[in-house]
């Protein structure tokens, strides 16, 4: 029988190590701001390879379009951002005024005041999610053919949502492919990917289970959305258990989110109703804390299927070429 032994007060409770810290020295630098990471050349050289895997797997007809870590506010703020995650967006904001304005700014930083008063701001966001830019480009190019559009997106993400947890990160990079056209479209793009999705995490030897899941809608009104979220199937998760089976990681996520974004962008679909758009987007950071928390931090000594699914040079015993190499 296990029983609990409970700390009189905090002071006294033992720190908990969190079961991914071990991995920290390995794929991590301090950047002094709880996660936002330098990564290493051994994480990266892992983040690479789970990409081209991706793209690897990328459907024919998919166009590929990468975004920088910023964009326009007013499209974002037009997709409805601040209707259901307004405390993870982070902003924009410079010193816009005259000269004589920034130069009291920095005088005041000089004389150890704050400058940071004199910040107003710009018209760019840091991009929250991969894919938000896609729909206005999508819209510009008039009606949908038939069968829909497909691309292929990536960019550096940002959510201010600071944690020592080495699965949640301020900024990390999100890859997703989308689909824009019919209800039909959307929904076989989404159950394909599902399908997909889950023989690469096989493949690269991860344990995970798929679940229908909701997003992190804020507040009180946020949570009926995340109810009724749930109730539709519009999000569904691969979900690995690297800190405990009670509460896995989402790696990967399936969305559908209806006419949405259609509406937004007046996008038609080939029968002129309101498009309708779904991605699949994967963690690329969580994917590779995934493998290296899974497989250990030795590329060596990973299963032999892992490496040649990753193409990861097959490693040769020590001895038989004289050398070991990989
Ligand atoms: N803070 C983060 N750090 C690292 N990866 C993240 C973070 N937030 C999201 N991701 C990755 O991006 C993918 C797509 O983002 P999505 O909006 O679906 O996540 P989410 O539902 O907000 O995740 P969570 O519920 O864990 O916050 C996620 O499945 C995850 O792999
Ligand atoms: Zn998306």
């Amino acid at each position: 029988m296990n029983i609990a032994v409970l700390p009189n007060s905090p002071d006294t409770a033992p720190q908990i190590a969190d079961p991914l810290d071990h991995l920290a020295d390995k794929l991590f630098h301090s950047m002094g701001s709880d996660g936002v990471y330098a990564r290493t050349a051994l994480y990266e050289s892992i983040v690479e390879r789970l990409a081209a895997l991706i793209t690897s797997h990328r459907e024919a007809g998919t166009e590929a379009l990468r975004f920088p870590p910023v964009m326009s506010r007013a499209q974002l703020e037009k997709s409805g951002y601040l209707k259901s995650f307004p405390n993870l967006l982070g902003c924009v904001c410079g010193l816009h005024g005259t000269e004589r304005e920034i130069n009291a700014a920095v005088s005041r930083f000089d004389a150890g005041g704050d400058w940071t008063t004199s910040l107003s701001p710009a018209d760019l966001v840091l991009s929250p999610a991969a894919c938000y830019p896609v729909y206005p480009i999508a819209a510009s190019r008039g009606p949908l053919p038939k069968g829909g559009l497909r691309f292929d997106v990536a960019a550096d993400c940002f959510r201010r949502e600071p944690s020592k947890h080495l699965d949640r990160l301020q900024s990390f990079r999100m890859r997703e492919y989308v689909c824009i056209g019919t209800p039909d479209d959307v929904s076989d793009f989404r159950e394909r990917w599902m399908v997909r999705a889950q023989a690469i995490a096989r493949d690269l030897g991860l344990t995970f289970r798929v679940d229908y899941a909701s997003d992190p809608f804020f507040g009180r009104v946020g949570q009926m959305k995340a109810v009724s979220q749930k109730q539709q199937q519009l999000k569904f998760e691969l979900l690995i258990p690297l800190r405990s089976e009670e509460q896995p990681t989402a790696c990967m996520s399936f969305n559908y989110h209806r006419e949405h974004f259609g509406t937004t962008w007046g996008i038609q679909d080939a029968n002129g109703e309101p498009a309708h758009t779904g991605c699949v987007a994967f963690g690329m950071d969580r994917l590779a804390v995934a493998m290296f928390h899974t497989h250990g931090t030795d590329l060596s000594a990973w299963p032999a299927k892992v490496r040649d699914i990753l193409g990861l040079q097959p490693h040769v015993a020590a001895g038989a070429h004289g050398e070991g190499w990989r």
